[in-house]
């Protein structure tokens, strides 16, 4: 290779390598090994929590919105997994159809209110009582909790330095941003664009 080759990055390997590099870095079980693909008819699932007997049951009736990876410490997530796996719908979607007695919240004080199954630990909803946060009305769930095909894809990755207070070591980070990408789960420190300028929107309503 020529000089110039050297320097414009010319020559017979100037075709970008778009082979995944990052594969061993794993995510989480519903991404690592492909995205399934969404439904664009999809009219909604049951969600089951993990117990073999008695298991809760919540029915929703509709498909997800903003699904996506989050890497923060209050999300449930499957055993040995770095993410969650949660996206939003209308909390008029959202009925506990058996077992309700076995949720309770695990933090009073948060947010989102993460209904969680008292034997199992799987949180089946995450609901916003509080009038005033801007994603009042939207709950949380984890569509892989259940066995329909079709639900909203992940399309992000939100507070992923976050997964260094769950443990994870700083010196991964690069890895795990880059496995992220390389699935098309953009990473970001926070939620993403269209979700902070809803925030952002909504402050500025409260505050005008
Ligand atoms: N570093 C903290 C961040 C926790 C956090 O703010 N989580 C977000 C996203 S959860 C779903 O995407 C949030 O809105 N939390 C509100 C709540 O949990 O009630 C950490 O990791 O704990
Ligand atoms: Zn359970
Ligand atoms: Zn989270």
């Amino acid at each position: 290779m020529g000089l110039l080759d050297n320097l414009f990055g010319g020559g017979s390997n100037d075709t970008a390598d778009t082979t995944p590099k990052y594969t061993h870095v794993k995510i989480h079980p519903q991404v690592d090994s492909g995205i399934p693909p969404e439904d664009p008819n999809f009219g909604g699932g049951t969600l089951r929590c993990q117990c073999q007997t008695n298991p809760v049951v919540v029915e929703i009736s509709g498909q997800t919105a903003h699904n996506h990876v989050c890497g923060c410490t209050k999300c449930w997530k499957p055993k040995g997994a770095i993410f969650s796996q949660v996206a939003v719908t209308p909390r008029s979607n959202v009925k506990v159809t058996e077992n309700a007695d076995k949720l309770g919240i695990v933090d009073e004080n948060a947010a989102i209110q993460r209904h969680a199954c008292r034997d199992c630990g799987t949180h089946m909803v995450g609901r916003i009582e509080d009038t005033g946060h801007p994603f009042h009305g939207l709950d949380f769930v984890h569509t892989e909790l259940s066995a329909q095909k079709g639900w909203a894809a992940p399309t992000f990755a939100a507070f992923v330095s976050s997964i260094i207070e769950a443990g994870v070591d700083p010196s991964r980070m690069d890895e795990i941003r880059g496995r992220l990408t390389e699935l098309g789960l953009t990473p970001y420190d926070c939620l993403s664009p269209p979700l902070m300028d809803l925030i952002a929107t909504h402050v500025a309503k409260q505050k005008a």
